[in-house]
Parts: C-alpha cells; structure tokens; sequence
C-alpha cells in the first residue's frame, strides 16, 4: 500500500428520480432566503420551473450562461447577484452554469446549489475555470465548490443521445486521468473505476433507449463519482490538452474531451501501466487507449478534432500554447516534448487509433 493524504471535502448530495421536489427543503438547510437561479438562455424554463419551486425565496434569475465563463459574462452575473441581494446561487444545467456560478462564488463566497443535467461533474469540484484575452485559466478554490447537489436523472431524461454520450465521456476522463493522478488515494481510485464502469454500461442504453431512466441514473452515479475523483486530485496532460482547445480554440467541451481522450491515455500509458489496466478492466476493454475510443465510436460519438470545428492550421499553436504552461503529467510533457504533443493532437486531428 503507497502513503496517502485523503481529505473529505464537505458536500451534501441528494441523489434520485424526483429528487428536484426536496429544493426547498435543502435551500432552508443552507440558511438562505434570497436565490439567484442561473441557466443558460436555452434552459429559461427549467430556471423558471426552479424560481417557481422557490417562490418568494427566488431573488430573480440570470440566463446568459455560455462555457468557458467569459470573464464578462461572470462580471455581468456577479453585479446581478450584488444588485438582487443575492444570498445563494442555485445554478440548474451542465457545467457552462455551474461553471458560472463557481464564478460568482469565486467573488463572494456565494453558497451554491446544483442541480446538473449533463455529466460534466463540475458540481463536485472546487475547480472554476474562467476565460480572458482568449486564454482559459484554472484554479482551486474552496468557496466555488457546491454545498449541495440535487442529482435528479429526471432532468437529464432530455439530454439529446449525442449530448449525453460525450459528456459521459468527459466524466471518465476525469476518472481515468485521477487513476495515475500524483496525489491520488485508494478511495479515489475506487470511485473511479467505479464511475468509469456505471458511465460506460449506461452510455449504450441511453443510446438505444434515451428515456431510460436506471441508465440515466446510472449515467449521474457515474458522473457524481469521476466528478469526485476530479475534485480530489489533479488534472493532467489530458484536461490540458482540453483546456487549451476549448479555451482558446472554442471548441465544446465535452466532444473535445472525447476525441483527446484515447491519444492523451496512449500518450502516458508506459508510464502510468497500473491505471492503463484498472481503466481497460472497468470499460472491459483490452487496452484502455482503443477501449475509450471504441466506446465513442460505437455510441456515435466524434473521434476526429477535424470534425468538431478545429482548423489544421491551429494545431501548432495548440501544442505551443499546451506546452507552455504544462499540468504535473506522469509523462513530463513540457517544451521539450513539443513535437511528440503535436503528434498527438495530429492524431487527433485526423481521428486515428490511438498509439
Ligand atoms: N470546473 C470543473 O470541475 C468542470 C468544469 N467543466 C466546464 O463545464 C463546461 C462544459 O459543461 P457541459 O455540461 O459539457 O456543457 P454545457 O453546460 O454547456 O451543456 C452542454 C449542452 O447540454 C445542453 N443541456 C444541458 N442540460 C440539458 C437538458 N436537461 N436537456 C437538454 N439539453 C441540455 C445544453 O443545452 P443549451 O445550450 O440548450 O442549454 C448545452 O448545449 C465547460 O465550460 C467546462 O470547462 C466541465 C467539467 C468539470
Ligand atoms: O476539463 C474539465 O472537464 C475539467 C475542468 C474544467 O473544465 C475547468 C473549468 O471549469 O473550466
């Protein structure tokens, strides 16, 4: 058994079908009285449905949630939340607006409640990621993690199949690259490969049968524990590689996370070999690389960045831009291994297998 440093982070979670009715009951547990109710402009009616839920304690709602939180959108956001009183935040949608409200908490301590309908899993980190001049940031920050989280599979009945696929992925991701994480720990090691397991048994039901409420569910189980996992260790080559593509390229999340993912895997898997096996054993796989690829390609999801709106002639700048400012990584990618990361995202570019 290796030395570890486990630390609990405080979060309440209330998990199951119609779980969305214990809102009121969960904001009083909080304390507040005054809810700012974010989503982004496609989802007004489920914030409407939630301010409705909340009555008098809703202080108003604010739906301009877009992803990678522009650092004007989150200025915008947190001088409504000041100008209403604002006393909570409770931000129903995908990662784009709990993103947002991360945002607003970064600022002033906010306590926020989420209620996710992707599978993104930022609902269970202290992680906010803003975006400024083009260049996505990262941090960590205590205050920006959720108190509570309403994980309700009702609300992400409605997801479209493609939707929940990469974003099913991107979860694992999250799960995959906390398996050879530097400050990992058994216990997050244990909810990864159970979340990779629960995500990649449900992505091909809710594929077949997207109403499926037990795959739904089992969808969110999986997003709660790999958004743990990320919550708890760090981020490596692969959340990078992502960051810089989504960040400054505008690329969405999820499909970036899912064509990146099987290269970044195959990029570190001489040097991470326990992780390549526990990942391949809970997609049942043989190898982790071709098992994370095929589960997006037979779910009909993109393998290929040419695909997903990235140009050819950006790809130098992206291995620049990665490599410039590198995440601890069990293969060190930094400049000197410029060339080998733009071989990669080459790769992934044009959707080859994954070497
Ligand atoms: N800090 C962290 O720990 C993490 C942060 N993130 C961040 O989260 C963002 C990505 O999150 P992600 O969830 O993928 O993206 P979004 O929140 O942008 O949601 C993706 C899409 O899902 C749609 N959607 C969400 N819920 C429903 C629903 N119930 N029914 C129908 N459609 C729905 C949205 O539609 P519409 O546009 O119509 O609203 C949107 O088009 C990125 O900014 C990423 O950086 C992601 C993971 C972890
Ligand atoms: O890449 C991810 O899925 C994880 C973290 C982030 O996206 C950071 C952010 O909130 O922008």
């Amino acid at each position: 058994m290796r030395d570890f440093v486990y630390t609990s982070q405080p979060q309440r979670v209330v998990f199951g079908a119609g779980s969305l009715q214990h809102l009121a009951r969960e904001i009083e547990a909080l304390g507040a009285r005054r809810a700012l109710v974010l989503s982004t402009p496609e989802q007004r009616g489920q914030a409407e449905r939630v301010a409705a839920m909340l009555g008098a304690h809703a202080a108003g709602i604010f739906d301009r949630a877009v992803m990678h939180v522009p650092i004007e959108t989150a200025r915008e956001a947190r001088e409504v939340a000041r100008k209403l009183g604002a006393d909570c935040a409770v931000a129903i949608g995908g990662g784009s607006t709990t993103g947002l409200g991360k945002a607003i908490a970064l600022d002033s301590g906010l306590p926020i409640l989420a209620i996710p309908t992707t599978y993104a899993g930022s609902e269970m980190t202290p992680i906010y990621g803003l975006t400024e001049a083009g260049l996505k940031k990262t941090g960590k920050d205590p205050r920006v993690l959720p108190r509570t989280v309403i994980y309700d599979p009702e609300l992400s009945r409605s997801l479209p199949v493609g939707l929940s696929v990469t974003s099913g992925i991107n979860a694992i991701a999250h799960a995959a690259e906390g398996l050879y994480a530097q400050d990992s720990n058994p216990v997050m090691d244990l909810m990864a490969q159970e979340g990779i397991a629960a995500i990649a048994r449900a992505l091909p039901v809710i594929r077949r049968q997207p109403d499926d409420i037990d795959a739904r569910a089992d969808a969110l189980y999986g997003a709660w524990l790999c958004g743990t996992v990320l919550g708890n260790v760090g981020m490596a080559l692969h959340h990078k590689l992502c960051h810089t593509l989504g960040g400054s390229f505008n690329l969405p999340h999820a499909e970036v996370h899912t064509v990146v993912l099987p290269h970044a895997i195959a990029f570190n898997a001489e040097a991470a070999p326990r992780a390549m096996a526990l990942i391949a054993k809970a997609l049942g796989a043989e190898s982790a690389p071709a098992g994370l690829q095929a589960l997006a390609r037979d779910n009909g999801a993109p393998v290929a960045l040419k695909d997903i709106g990235m140009k050819a002639e950006d790809l130098d700048r992206a291995a620049d831009i990665a490599v410039g400012n590198p995440y601890w990584n069990p293969r060190p990618f930094g400049p000197a291994e410029r060339d080998a990361i733009r071989a990669l995202l080459q790769r992934a570019f044009d959707g080859d297998p994954p070497r």
